[in-house]
């Protein structure tokens, strides 16, 4: 039964949920990083918010971890290519929390135009300060999005039916997107000098660290508003605090700082301030929308192996996860097979898909070829860490997509280039369902790949097969199944055959010494 370890706190429905997939699940929130680190290699999933940091370090210690599932959006909490390169799945809920983050933006930007916070504290504490709160109005006012994304189009449809005018700086913005909208795409210089209100909704990158730098602020128009409620790190704090301090910006809120838990910030104290403490997803409705949504993505892949909103790894639909399934078995197979035959010297691979597969999302597809051919490096590879893996080798992969109809209604061909010249393998499914090679080296040959196998070159000549199955027979090896092909009458022939006992060296070895034998490899599947 795989166990997963909720480390922040969650919605209940998400235990819930889990456990009525069979899983094991216990909540843990606020644990140390040690406390965490000493457990975590028992558990399969891992399930956080933004408070648990999942870093190389803790992954290094998570020697069971299959997938890390955010309960939200954001993960720069999380050492995405670290997760990568250990295997492990990255999920988030890109959607879950979306219309309340954007709701408390539209409440910050309300609150930052009438200092409603601080007259609230003012009001209580006995003073009655009409002269001193005098606001300004949103109606006719420009909006100035920083990142146009899920979040951000929600915030600009509101601020459109709140009357302002909205303009957006993002450089993935499409003009039909922002048609679609009723947004005016600017470049940020523009949006700088035209914004009467700034809202920013991007995620923390190398691009967008510090987009309102102490320069960029030094370019807004004087008297505006900032509202972030994205990640710390978009403004420089200190150049903020300043600006707020001079007048130039009327008034700042922020959600989240650069430093959090935000127990001391510059900003802390700075007239026409508003802090809160990072509670952009913090309504029932986004808590219980992604709590829901991780857990079933996460019991998904651990149950079944489905892939939603994955970050590190091509996505498998719940209606596509039962038709790639045996693709991928396929797929993995004939990657395993063509490693053992070529070992490590394989400088590019070619992944040809034809007929019904051909119809099919390919990443999966090459993912999993990729698995089963990187395993001649590595025990530990899969479908999250094996197109890594492949790119640190800097193994060339090309996907190649054939429209012909061939003798099969499906096929996977794989093609590893070797110093030796090309070599290829190919496989289709019977049934739709049960993966079969069909050809090897460019010989026809049919056989299921399982358990252990033998692989044989040899000379196609009278008297070989005998001489094989006494010596087999001789070291008390059983045969389970044989499969023969050839390229010509007399000439290069090849033997898949499964045996049910383990093939020690000595024997290889004996094999390799009978009369027109080319090559021997013992193969496992
Ligand atoms: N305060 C809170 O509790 C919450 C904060 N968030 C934050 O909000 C961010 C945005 O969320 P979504 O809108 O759902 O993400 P999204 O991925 O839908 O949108 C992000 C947008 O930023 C744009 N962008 C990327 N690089 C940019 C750049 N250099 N300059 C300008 N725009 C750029 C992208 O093109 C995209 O349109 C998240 O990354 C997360 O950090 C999300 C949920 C809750
Ligand atoms: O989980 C939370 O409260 C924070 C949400 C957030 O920042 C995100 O989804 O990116």
């Amino acid at each position: 039964m795989p166990k997963v370890l909720i480390s922040d706190s969650m919605d209940p429905k998400a235990a819930e949920i889990f456990r009525a997939n069979g899983i094991e699940v216990d909540e843990k929130p606020g644990l140390s990083k040690d406390e965490l680190k000493a457990i975590i290699g028992d558990y399969d999933g891992l399930a956080i918010r933004s408070a648990t940091k999942v870093t190389k370090e803790l992954l290094e210690a998570a020697t069971n971890l299959k997938v890390v599932g955010r309960a939200g959006i954001g993960v720069d909490n999380v050492d995405i290519p670290a997760a990568s390169a250990k295997g492990v799945v990255v999920m988030n809920t890109p959607f879950g929390n979306s219309i309340t983050t954007a709701e408390h933006a539209i409440a910050l930007m309300f609150a930052v135009a009438r200092e409603l916070p601080q007259a609230d504290v003012s009001t209580q504490s006995g003073k009655w300060e009409k002269n001193r709160f005098m606001g300004v109005e949103l109606t006719g006012k420009t909006l100035g999005l920083i990142g146009a994304g899920n979040i951000g189009s929600i915030v600009a449809e509101r601020a459109l039916g709140l009357r302002m005018r909205v303009i957006a700086y993002d450089p993935f913005l499409t003009p039909e997107r922002a048609i679609d909208l009723g947004v005016e795409k600017v470049a940020l210089a523009d949006l700088l000098a035209r914004a009467d209100f700034i809202t920013l909704h991007t995620p923390l990158t190398d691009q967008t660290r510090n987009v309102l730098s102490r320069e960029n602020l030094a370019r807004t128009k004087k008297g505006v508003r900032i509202v972030n409620c994205a990640r710390g790190g978009l403004i420089d704090e200190v150049a903020l605090k300043e600006a707020l301090e001079s007048g130039h910006v009327a008034g700042a809120a922020l959600d989240v700082f650069v430093e959090e838990p935000a127990k001391a910030n510059p900003l802390f104290g700075t007239p026409g301030f508003i802090a809160t403490p990072h509670l952009g997803a913090s309504t029932t409705e986004a808590q219980v929308n992604v709590a829901i949504q991780v857990a079933e993505q996460m019991s998904d892949y651990l149950m079944t192996g489905g892939v939603t909103n994955a970050l590190n790894m091509p996505s498998l639909s719940a209606e596509e996860a039962p038709k790639l399934k045996p693709y991928m078995e396929l797929a993995q197979q004939l990657g395993s097979l063509i490693g053992q035959l070529v070992g490590r010297h394989i400088t590019n691979v070619a992944i040809e898909v034809e007929g019904a597969a051909a119809d099919l999302n390919p990443k999966p597809i090459t993912g999993a070829v990729l698995a089963g051919l990187m395993r001649v490096y590595s025990d530990t590879v899969n479908m999250v860490n094996a197109p890594f893996l492949a790119k640190a080798r800097g193994l060339d992969v090309r996907e190649v997509r054939h429209d012909r109809e061939g003798d099969y209604h499906t096929l996977v061909r794989v093609t590893a280039n070797t110093p030796d010249g090309p070599k290829s393998v190919a496989g289709t499914l019977f049934g739709n369902a049960k993966p079969r090679l069909v050809e090897m080296l460019g010989m026809g040959i049919e056989t299921e790949l399982f358990g252990e196998m033998i692989y044989i070159a040899n000379d196609d000549a009278p008297g070989f097969i005998g001489r094989l199955g006494s010596t087999l027979g001789e070291a008390a090896i059983n045969i389970g199944t044989f499969q023969l092909g050839r390229r010509s009458a007399g000439g290069e022939a090849v033997l898949l055959l499964s045996v049910d006992h383990h093939v020690d060296r000595g024997l290889l070895e004996r094999i390799k010494a009978l009369p027109g034998v080319r090559e021997v490899k013992p193969l496992r599947f």
